[in-house]
């Protein structure tokens, strides 16, 4: 069965008279990638400052690793590292005298202290500017001792604010790579708040929808899509090649019927020469035998797959803050 390890019940944050979080309900697994994505002041931040106990919720409750991280903080820090989207650390240290800082301020003892941090120097790429100045790294480098900084405790949880923010698109990748293995190898679970979709599709196994202090969805990608274009969650696009002896009308309509016909079938669209036909299931292969035994010459056939940046522009789509992201 798998372990809840982050478990949100009817977490509630108001500032005065203003909502900022508004009876969240989310279970997070041990191991799990998961995504955070909504448009400015949806309450994403607001969420995390209240799992890592920073924040005092008005209701409702928060529990990280069995912990309530509102009466006890503290022990929540110590198994939860946290990557700000703009960390900081002393200019004047290294990247490893950095990483020693933190090491005796979680009371490594300096010897394992040392191993771990030049270990995850070596794991984050940054073995080669480890007795560089962090004064003098760039964006990317940052990001990168950022990550190594908060593994050093060995966390069970990583939560991590807009990382790849400022990074080439190589660093992205490595970065992202970096926080998939940490989670199928070591078993950490990673939140990860971004507005990045493409990333996020990339490495979260879920993703929350956050709008208004509300979570207006929760799952992986064709759970979400299921849910949000429940009469084609599968579309297929279909287009023939014009037949001799037959007119194009004579043969758009009689291949309109026979599609529309095929059980499974929802609806058929004909669109510039493309047919798309809206399916409950996955019906791609009777689909192209239909096609070829009615002596129609099948010239494309492609199934549309959806991905983050419909799910999510569906889901704000006519709303006032519009979902924007960056
Ligand atoms: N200390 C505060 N006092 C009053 N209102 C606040 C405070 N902190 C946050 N808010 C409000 O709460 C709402 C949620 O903010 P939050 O920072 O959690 O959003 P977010 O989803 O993280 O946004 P972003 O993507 O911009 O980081 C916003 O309307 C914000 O203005």
């Amino acid at each position: 069965m798998e372990q809840s390890i982050i478990e949100l019940k009817g977490l509630t944050k108001r500032y005065g008279t203003f909502t900022a979080v508004n009876h969240l309900d989310l279970s997070i697994n041990k191991g799990e990638v998961f995504g955070l994505l909504g448009p400015n002041g949806a309450g994403k931040s607001t969420t995390i400052l209240m799992m890592l106990g920073l924040s005092e919720p008005s209701g409702g409750s928060v529990k990280v690793c069995g912990i309530d991280a509102t009466h006890d903080p503290i022990a929540v820090k110590r198994r939860v590292g946290y990557l700000p989207d703009d960390i900081g650390f002393y200019e004047n240290y290294t990247g490893l005298e950095n990483l020693l800082y933190t090491a005796r301020l979680n009371s490594l003892p300096d010897d394992i202290a040392m191993s771990r941090a030049t270990k995850l120097l070596q794991r984050v790429g940054l073995d080669a500017q480890a007795n560089k100045k962090t004064g003098k790294y760039s964006r990317g480098m940052r990001q990168r001792l950022g990550l190594a900084d908060v593994l050093i405790k060995n966390p069970e949880v990583i939560i991590l604010d807009e990382p790849t923010l400022g990074i080439d698109p190589q660093g992205v990748r490595e970065f992202l790579d970096l926080i998939v293995q940490l989670s199928r190898e070591e078993g950490i679970t990673v939140l990860l708040s971004s507005h990045h979709l493409h990333q996020v599709q990339q490495v979260c196994d879920r993703v929350g929808l956050f709008v208004g202090g509300k979570l207006l969805a929760e799952g992986n990608i064709p759970q979400l899509s299921a849910k949000l274009f429940p009469d084609e969650a599968f579309t297929i696009s279909v287009k023939i090649k014009s037949a001799a002896g037959e007119s194009p009308e004579a043969q758009h309509q009689r291949l309109l019927n026979i599609l529309q016909s095929i059980p499974g079938v929802i609806n058929v669209r004909a669109n510039d020469g493309l047919f798309l036909i809206g399916c409950l299931r996955d019906i791609t292969e009777v689909i192209a035998k239909t096609i070829v035994d009615n002596g129609f010459g099948l010239v494309h056939l492609h199934q549309k797959e959806y991905g983050l940046d419909d799910i999510y522009h569906r889901y704000f789509e006519g709303r006032e803050d519009n979902g924007k992201v960056n």
